[in-house]
């Protein structure tokens, strides 16, 4: 079986709970409030931007050109998905760009951050993987259910469309063969890291759902 294939057994109850959660139905039935919709959105362009940086750490401490190029492509998407997709959200519905990182936002970035600066390439890698598998199968999920005038379907078939779909397959084989090289003890890490991150993308879509912000 291939390591890939692991992790995703192993957070097999939180992608359970993620399909089930309010936030991706009322996503996929279109019934999701503008306001949840906003707030999820504005946190979202806080956290490409993170995510764009994380990736570039990953493509400096790479190898091999194919891997810089990977990675720096995978950067650079980010940054123009964000542009692409939520350029089309703000203007819709005038949202304004947000500064201050809610709960979720913040423990998801710093995480990827910290991860991707201070652990080792393999590690980093499976840190930010869910961030491309789980939107992916979500992203399909819903495409395959939700009706067609749907609110959010900018959102829905850039996470269900072929570009994505390629950019995942591509980050799945550079996690499969960093974990070849890996020894068991690192392996672990990143089994470790894979399910950190699908736990925190689980709280992503929860904060936005319950609209969360800092009490103190
Ligand atoms: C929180 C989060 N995770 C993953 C993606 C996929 O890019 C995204 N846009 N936002
Ligand atoms: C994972 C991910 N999310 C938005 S862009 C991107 C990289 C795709 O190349």
């Amino acid at each position: 079986m291939r390591f890939t294939e692991q992790l995703w057994q192993d957070i097999s109850p939180i992608y359970s709970s993620i399909l089930t959660h309010g936030f991706v139905d009322e996503l996929m039935m279109g019934s999701l409030p503008t306001a949840t919709f906003q707030y999820y959105i504005q946190q979202d362009a806080l956290y490409l931007a993170d995510f764009s940086r994380a990736l570039n750490q990953l493509a400096a401490r790479a190898t091999t050109p194919d891997d810089m190029l990977q990675f720096t492509q995978f950067a650079q998407n980010a940054i123009l998905v964000e542009r692409a997709l939520h350029e089309t959200y703000f203007s819709l519905y005038a949202i304004q760009p947000e500064t201050t990182k809610m709960p979720a936002c913040f423990a998801y970035t710093n995480y990827l951050l910290a991860t991707t600066s201070l652990q080792s390439i393999a590690i980093g890698a499976a840190a930010v993987l869910p961030c491309f598998w789980i939107y992916r199968q979500v992203g399909k999920h819903i495409y395959e259910r939700a009706i067609q005038e749907n609110p959010y379907r900018a959102w829905i078939d850039t996470y269900a469309g072929d570009a994505f779909d390629q950019s995942v397959s591509q980050m799945l084989d550079l996690t499969d063969r960093f974990a070849e090289l890996a020894s068991p003890t690192e392996r672990a890490q990143m089994q470790e890291a894979f399910r950190i991150s699908s736990r925190l993308e689980w709280y992503f879509w929860n904060d936005a759902y319950i609209q969360n912000r800092w009490l103190v």
